[in-house]
């Protein structure tokens, strides 16, 4: 564990230098292009500070390996190896970003064959730097995160997003599974419009479950990481082991709140950030039945 501190304050000191450029920009009007839908955006900043995070790492550690987001998108191979792995979103909340909505994020994970070592996730607006080494604990801005522990999903507030996809099966999944939630009842449905701020809120304890389906391993692998830190629980959407790469993911207080969420979500058809999204006929989003 020790072996990779000095990578991840790095992570911390180069995030927080990519804060400013954000936050410069957040202000400032700015040119959006669209991804894979009209809600799947990215701007000139997104690259940008993609751009600056990777080569300042790889000046650093010459050898490690990169999956970014936009590096992604600009068509770079997305491979997990066993290689030291930086897996970088640069702008975790873009349609955040665009509309000055105040959460916007920095996620960083650190990941050595193929496990993660360490996460960092710098809520930008809010000047709040959560992180954590594999066995070395949570935290934000150095204060120890512990999860609510909450077991009774009659008393839960769950976190959510409906995502970029805004094809039908889509929507009618997405939404189907907050009406099924709702109806347990749980307490309450929230979405901030950042997954990696959504999912780090389960390990303060201010929310007792997050899940989502569409969302890439750059969204989460970090949090996952401070969640399991603090104490939760993460999991698929259908209760088995979580695996970053299969934009399907529960995390949760307790075992038994993770276990209910898994019972009542569904999840429509996705292709896994690690197959080639060539053999997809829609460029490698969610597989919309046409509905
Ligand atoms: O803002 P980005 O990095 O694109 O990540 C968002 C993703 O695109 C959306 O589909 C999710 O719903 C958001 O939670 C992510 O933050
Ligand atoms: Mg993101
Ligand atoms: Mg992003």
């Amino acid at each position: 564990m020790a072996e990779w501190t000095e990578c991840m304050n790095f992570g911390i000191t180069i995030a927080r230098q990519a804060s400013k450029v954000i936050l410069e920009a957040f202000r400032a009007k700015k040119d959006v292009m669209l991804k894979s839908s009209p809600a799947d955006l990215v701007t000139e900043t997104d690259q940008r500070v993609e751009k600056m995070l990777i080569s300042r790492i790889r000046e650093r550690y010459p050898t490690h390996k990169f999956i970014g987001e936009e590096s992604v998108a600009a068509g770079e191979k997305l491979e997990l190896t066993d290689s030291p792995t930086w897996i970088i979103d640069p702008i975790d909340g873009t349609v955040n970003f665009v509309h000055r909505f105040p959460f916007v994020a920095i996620s960083i994970a650190f990941a050595v064959n193929k496990q993660t070592e360490f996460g960092i996730v710098y809520s930008c607006v809010e000047d709040k730097m959560y992180r954590a080494q594999r066995g070395g604990g949570a935290f934000v801005n150095d204060v120890p995160l512990h999860t609510s522990g909450q077991e009774d999903i009659t008393k839960s507030l769950v976190v959510t997003e409906i995502g970029a996809e805004r094809d039908c099966l889509a929507l009618c999944t997405m939404t189907t599974n907050i009406m099924n939630l709702l109806a347990i009842p749980i307490q309450g449905i929230r979405a901030v419009g950042t997954a990696a701020v959504d999912m780090v809120l389960v390990a303060t304890g201010g929310a007792d479950a997050y899940y989502h389906i569409g969302m890439h391993c750059w969204d989460i692998a970090a949090s996952a990481l401070i969640v399991t830190e603090a104490g939760g629980v993460v999991l698929d959407t259908d209760g088995s082991e979580f695996d970053m790469m299969s934009r399907k993911v529960i995390a949760a207080s307790s075992m038994p709140v993770a276990k209910r969420i898994a019972q009542v979500v569904r999840a429509f058809p996705c292709t896994r950030d690690d197959e080639d999204p060539a053999r997809v006929n829609n460029g490698g989003h969610c597989i919309s039945s046409g509905l």
